[in-house]
């Protein structure tokens, strides 16, 4: 099977990222769209993990579940954009990618990727007298809090570090990561200003996905590093 002949589904086909990905696929050339779900869709479940070989999924944690409930009858491989799941759901999650191949990317970005690496590599040189804390910043339809990126930024850090969380006018994503000493601070920033990178990099882990087999729950570090 050639690239172009990867049939793809989208769970979530009608939010903001839903119709962003649309767009992306089309012009990406690589997959092609064969099935879309969202709320109100009369397309099943088992109709879209049928039809697709990969799954995009931007849509809730209550959707997502559900979703991987059929995908594991078919094999059938996801990327998981969705944020704002429960430990619960987070344990599901790796559990489900042990029968199947599943990415989880609360943000899909290179930028944000790299934001939590450099993060990382900061924490590990400062004293822990500095202090710390991780904004982000969200247009007010958002529904989770702190958001999937900051969550996972917090997993990189070792030290306590508080959560800042704005959910205000139209900002489609910000993030930043701060450090506090007695004289000098040093903030880590990264910011879209659509949301194309978030389209661009689902597909990049739609790709890399294609050969993978099931296992631990992949993220978009395995992807870009
Ligand atoms: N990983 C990333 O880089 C990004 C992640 N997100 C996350 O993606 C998710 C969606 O974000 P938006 O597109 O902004 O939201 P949205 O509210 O604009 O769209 C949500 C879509 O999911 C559908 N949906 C909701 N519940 C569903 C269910 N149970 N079954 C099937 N479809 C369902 C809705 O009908 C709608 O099409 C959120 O969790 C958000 O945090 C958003 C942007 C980037
Ligand atoms: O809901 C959003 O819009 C976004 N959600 C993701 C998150 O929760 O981190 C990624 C991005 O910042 C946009």
């Amino acid at each position: 099977m050639s690239a172009k002949n990867i049939p793809v589904g989208i769970n979530g086909s009608s939010g903001k990222m839903g119709k962003m990905l649309r767009k992306a696929i089309l012009q990406d050339g690589t997959f092609y769209l064969s099935a879309a779900r969202n709320t109100n869709s009369d397309t099943t479940l088992q109709t879209l993990c049928k039809m697709a070989k990969i799954i995009f999924d931007f849509s809730s944690p209550k959707g997502t579940i559900a979703l991987l409930e059929e995908t594991t009858k078919h094999s059938t491989k996801v990327i998981i954009g969705t944020t704002g799941f429960n430990d619960k759901q987070m344990l599901y999650l790796k559990k489900m990618a042990k029968k199947n191949a599943i990415l989880y990317a609360p943000n899909t970005t290179i930028g944000a990727t790299a934001l939590a690496l450099a993060s990382k590599a900061i924490e590990q040189i400062l004293p822990s007298s500095f202090d710390t804390t991780i904004l982000d910043i969200h247009h007010k339809d958002k529904k989770d809090a702190p958001s999937g990126t900051a969550l996972m930024i917090s997993q990189q850090i070792s030290r306590t570090h508080d959560h800042t969380t704005i959910r205000a006018g139209k900002s489609i994503g910000e993030h930043q990561v701060m450090f506090f000493g007695e004289d000098e601070e040093i903030t880590l920033s990264h910011k879209v200003t659509s949301r194309k990178p978030f389209a661009l990099g689902a597909i990049k882990a739609a790709k890399w996905l294609l050969n993978k087999e099931s296992g631990s729950l992949y993220s978009m570090q395995d992807v870009f590093l």
